[in-house]
């Protein structure tokens, strides 16, 4: 039996190349619509280990312990049974969306295929294809189905890549750094559209900013474990690692009580923000209710407050 609150359960996984351990022993959890981002510097094990619960992992590499979600475990299970529950249970999106696409097939057949490989008859599949590509709100759905990959910019082919990962409703979205190869504005725009349509998220990034804006909890990998995790708020303003300290310090966000710059252009709107709080003019919850507190900011997310009951 599954436990109710917990929607994904990852107890003990080791990813192995070899007699290479590359991730150790890492445990963690997710509840149903919580977004958890996965931080860590270059090779600290973060895609590994999203590829292990994807079923993913590149050749010669191969996970133990044990992933449930969902009442499904995903480790250790045959090849065909993964198959079923890749995209439907869980779905990841990928960096870089041109090598997650066929260049030689029309887009709305690629989200269609992705419904009918799950079941889901030719007809239904093509209209919710339609549906999808305006939910992660791409202009002219019709017309983007029609075209190729090549035909789409940056940002549209990873709205693509996440109409296809919503397409067969998974209770999981993983993505690891899916904005990394965009431009900043085309950045936040898709960040805020994969908070809003995310059934539950694990967000990898290197990117701490991003992860105050989106995620409610993080962990922490380094050299393969996860060294620390918790709230974000109390992570990132009371690390308890040294190397999460670290990241904090290299990162942009500004800890609490230190002059924080602003932005040049922005247009602070609401009086009810604090003094210093950068973002005011984006924060999500704009308005003569906020009550921001700046405890953290990131410079390019705009919208690093927090909020008290949030
Ligand atoms: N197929 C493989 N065979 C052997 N070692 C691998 C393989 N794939 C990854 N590794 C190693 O495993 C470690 C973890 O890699 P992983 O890709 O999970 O890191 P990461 O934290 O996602 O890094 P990045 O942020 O750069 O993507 C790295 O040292 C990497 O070199």
């Amino acid at each position: 039996m599954s436990d109710p609150v917990k929607l994904l359960s990852v107890e003990g996984l080791s990813v192995r190349a070899g007699e290479l351990e590359l991730v150790r022993e890492v445990s963690f959890a997710i509840a149903p619509g919580e977004r958890v981002g996965l931080i860590g510097e270059s090779g600290s094990g973060k895609s590994l280990t999203a590829l292990s619960l994807m079923g993913l992992l590149p050749e010669g590499v191969s996970a133990s312990g044990t992933a449930v979600l969902g009442g499904h475990r995903l480790l250790g299970v045959p090849e065909k049974r993964l198959k079923g529950l890749r995209g439907r249970t869980v779905s990841m999106v990928f960096q870089e969306p041109m090598t997650a696409l066929n260049p030689l097939m029309r887009v709305g057949a690629q989200v269609s295929e992705v419904m009918t490989l799950h079941g889901r008859d030719r007809a239904a599949a093509r209209a919710r294809t339609l549906d999808l590509l305006d939910r992660v709100r791409l202009p002219h759905p019709a017309q983007i189905a029609r075209a190729y990959p090549h035909q789409l910019s940056g940002g549209q082919r990873q709205r693509v890549m996440l109409a296809i990962a919503l397409a067969n409703e998974p209770d999981l979205l993983i993505c690891d750094e899916p904005t990394t190869a965009l431009d900043v504005t085309v950045q936040k725009q898709m960040l805020e559209l994969i908070a809003e349509v995310a059934p539950a998220l694990l967000f990898i990034t290197h990117d701490l900013a991003v992860v105050a804006s989106m995620c409610e909890r993080v962990l922490v990998m380094y050299g393969g474990r996860v060294v620390e995790s918790g709230p974000m708020r109390e992570v990132f303003t009371r690390p308890r690692h040294r190397y999460t300290e670290g990241l904090l310090d290299a990162s942009r966000l500004t800890p609490r009580g230190t002059r924080l710059p602003t932005i040049k252009g922005s247009v602070p709107s609401a009086g009810a923000f604090p003094e210093g709080c950068v973002f005011r003019n984006r924060c999500p919850h704009a308005g003569p209710r906020c009550e921001t507190e700046p405890a953290l900011t990131g410079e390019a997310h705009g919208y690093a407050c927090w909020h008290p009951g949030d």
